[in-house]
């Protein structure tokens, strides 16, 4: 049994209540492990740590914060496989996509900010013949970073590494559903002899321990990645204290793939880009608009794709589709799926919960999905499923596509496939989307603003806005 602890102060600590939790690998459906099913005494130990640790380290020589990070960086990169294994085991992801993306993603992510806090410069603004203006841009202070569960180390690093960055220490409680690896990190910060205090990882549920970080005095930012509904609720949960707060929530991501388009190509990557980690991304596409006259040769061919992709064991490197992350979330989709048959959905193939024989007998898999003869205002076309299942609707033309993209309540992605670039600049200018990609999907530069508008949440991070929102910023004003 694989027993883990809060990283605190330096330390691997058990919880002060001795409370745990279950961890189970979705593949097996059996439990594998515990996790500290963390309470407010624990956050405090938390809290006091990172106070001590803070006067040296934000301001520490940026050269020098900047060399822990690229360390971190290069340990991730040198635990590469054992890394990508854990996260396969606890989240049901396909190994392979562990090993390529989301451990390699995580290395990134700290040197990227290891990088960009070298390069963070502040504003000045001349008021000429009386006086200057500078910003000064210091550390928030302590800040909390609450993650989910489908890209584990890849989101939660996201925002550790700029928020340590730019000079805070940091409280981190990673989805209580993948635990693992955001585990494994306290190793890695042992390792690199990262000062103690400055990062403490708690685990437990977020309506206890992650609840409790949002509302601690002493915690003035927090960074949350997850659901549009538990977004909604620390949004609540913040607002009289007035911390800054960073939201990066759900999704409902429209594909508007036109006539013009790379036929083969877009086949390809919009297949990619509706089931990749079981759909589990809230940047996955799940509304595709196709224009009628290949409306029915793009239905078959993505069909004939998705008949060709059935659900393995995660740990096998052949892997393309593993297992759903738990069995409230596939009982969750499945409710979708219900609910869509009896509003008319016509199910094109999946639908249904698969059942693998030997090790993965009781895993959580479900076969991809595709369905069409919705009405875009059906839940399948409003609601965030997150689930390899997606609708597929004919339009006629550009205005019509548009109007389709921009009716629902999120507005984090949109991707266009043309070859007509005054089309794809010209729709991308209207689509009420953070974040378009023109001809490709998670094509990521980490220098770009990244986030949703509507109920897609609050704020950008990535690049410098993200080094933005780790620091207070302070005019000083000088007449002359
Ligand atoms: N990025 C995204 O778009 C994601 C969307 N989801 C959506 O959200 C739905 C619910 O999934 P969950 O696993 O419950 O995700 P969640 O959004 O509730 O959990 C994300 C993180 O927030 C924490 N949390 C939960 N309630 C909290 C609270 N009251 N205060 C502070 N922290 C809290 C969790 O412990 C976890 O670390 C999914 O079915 C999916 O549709 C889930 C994960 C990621
Ligand atoms: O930063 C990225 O490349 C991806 C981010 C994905 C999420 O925030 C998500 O799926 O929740």
């Amino acid at each position: 049994m694989d027993i883990l602890a809060n990283f605190i102060d330096g330390q691997y600590q058990a919880p002060l209540a001795q409370q745990y939790l279950d961890n189970i690998e979705p593949a097996t459906g059996k439990v594998y492990g515990q996790l500290p099913d963390s309470c407010q005494q624990d956050l405090a130990l938390a809290v006091t740590a990172a106070e001590k640790a803070l006067p040296a380290w934000q301001s520490m020589a940026l050269e020098q914060r900047a060399d822990y990070l690229l360390a971190i960086a290069n340990e991730i990169n040198n635990r590469l496989d054992e890394l990508a294994i854990a996260e396969a085991i606890d989240n049901g992801k396909p190994v392979t996509l562990a090993r390529t993306v989301d451990i390699p993603r995580a290395a990134s992510n700290f040197k990227f900010f290891a990088h960009a806090c070298t390069q963070f410069a502040s504003e000045a603004h001349a008021m000429v013949g009386s006086a200057i203006n500078y910003t000064l841009r210091p550390a928030i202070g302590i800040v909390g970073c609450i993650s989910p569960w489908n890209l584990p180390l890849y989101l939660f690093t996201w925002k550790i590494a700029p928020a340590l960055a730019a000079g805070n220490c940091v409280i981190a409680k990673p989805s209580e559903v993948t635990p693992k690896t955001a585990a494994i990190l306290g190793e890695i910060c042992q390792k690199v002899g990262l000062p103690n205090g400055v990062l403490n990882i708690l685990h437990g549920r977020g309506t206890n321990i992650g609840q409790a970080i949002c509302q601690h005095k002493k915690i003035t930012a927090i960074s949350f990645t997850g659901g549009t509904t538990t977004g909604a609720v620390i949004a609540q949960l913040v607002a009289p204290s007035f911390k800054k707060l960073s939201l990066e929530l759900g999704g409902k991501n429209p594909a508007l793939i036109f006539a013009d388009c790379d036929f083969e190509d877009t086949l390809e990557q919009v297949f990619r880009a509706s089931f990749a980690n079981q759909g589990q991304i809230c940047l996955c596409a799940s509304r595709l608009y196709i224009e009628r006259s290949i409306y029915h040769k793009f239905k078959q061919a993505l069909v004939a794709k998705a008949r060709a992709l059935s659900p393995s064991d995660p740990l096998h490197d052949d892997c393309e589709m593993g297992a759903m992350v738990s069995k409230t979330h596939l009982d969750k989709v499945l409710g979708h799926l219900d609910d869509a048959k009896a509003q008319g959905a016509k199910i094109l193939i999946g639908g249904q919960q698969v059942q693998l024989t030997g090790r993965c007998q009781q895993g959580y898999f479900l076969q991809p999905t595709i369905m069409e003869n919705l009405p875009n205002s059906a839940r399948a076309n409003q609601e965030e499923i997150f689930g390899p299942v997606i609708t597929i609707q004919p339009f006629d033309n550009d205005q019509q596509a548009l109007a389709l993209a921009n009716d629902s309540q999120y507005g984090l992605a949109a991707t266009i496939w043309t070859n007509n670039l005054t089309r794809a600049h010209q729709l991308a200018e209207h689509i009420n989307t953070g974040i378009v990609w023109i001809n490709c999907w998670l094509l990521r530069d980490l220098r770009t603003p990244f986030g949703g508008m509507k109920h897609s949440g609050l704020g950008r991070e990535g690049g410098l806005d993200a080094m933005r929102f780790f620091t207070e910023s302070k005019n000083v004003c000088v007449k002359y």
